[in-house]
């Protein structure tokens, strides 16, 4: 996919969770602000899911359904297979340019690239690029999909479910939500 101009998230986002629901609103808002399409970039299977490090927290309908409630005007999924994990932080850079960002909005354990040479800091390089202080829960602990993976293992259930926050976000969907992001898969 090609853009004359966009505000860009990127990451696996496995579970939607009260981190990434953070970066997607900041996403959103600010393309609105600018005036742009905002677009969330993510990986099917998630890059830790591919590598056999993880189980997938939700499906690939329940990830896109769950971001679409924030109302992106693209959605672009990668499929990460054995062909995509051999590009480079390089060929990623190139990849996201067409996409011409005005700004990209990650974390800052944000990671990308074979061998995931890329950072966060890298990107600036690149992009006007914004990174998000980590959103944490009660006892400070950092929200992640592998703390909430980690949770469900232990059997506390409602604890995870916590992290995620998802039946709230679903019972009060942003007013701005539209009816149909429009989904695109990257090109190999
Ligand atoms: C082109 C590309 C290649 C990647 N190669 C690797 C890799 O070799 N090893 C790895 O553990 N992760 C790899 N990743 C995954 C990233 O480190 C990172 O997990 C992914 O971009 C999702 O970011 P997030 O985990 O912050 O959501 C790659 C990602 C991209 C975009
Ligand atoms: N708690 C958080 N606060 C702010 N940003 C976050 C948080 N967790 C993840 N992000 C950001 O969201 C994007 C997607 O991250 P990713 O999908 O790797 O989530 P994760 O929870 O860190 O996953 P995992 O635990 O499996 O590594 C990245 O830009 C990452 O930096």
């Amino acid at each position: 996919m090609a853009l004359d101009s966009s505000v860009v998230t990127i990451g696996a986002f496995d579970g939607v969770h009260r981190g990434h629901q953070e970066l997607l609103r900041q996403t959103i808002a600010t393309a609105r602000r600018r005036g742009v399409p905002a677009v969330v970039y993510t990986f099917d299977p998630a890059p830790k899911v591919y590598f056999g490090q993880a189980e997938p927290l939700i499906s690939l309908r329940e990830k896109l359904e769950r971001i679409a409630t924030f109302a992106p005007d693209h959605i672009v999924v990668a499929g990460f297979d054995q062909l995509y994990v051999r590009r480079t932080a390089a060929d990623f850079l190139a990849e996201l340019q067409r996409l011409q960002p005005r700004e990209v909005i990650v974390g800052e354990d944000f990671r990308f690239g074979s061998c995931k040479g890329g950072t966060a800091l890298l990107l600036r390089q690149h992009f006007h690029t914004r990174i998000l202080p980590p959103v944490r829960c009660g006892n400070g602990e950092i929200v992640s999909s592998s703390r909430i993976r980690s949770l469900r293992r232990s059997g506390l259930a409602a604890a995870a479910a916590a992290l995620e926050n998802w039946r709230d976000i679903v019972t009060a969907p942003p007013a701005n939500r539209s009816a149909h992001a429009q989904f695109e898969v990257a090109s190999q």
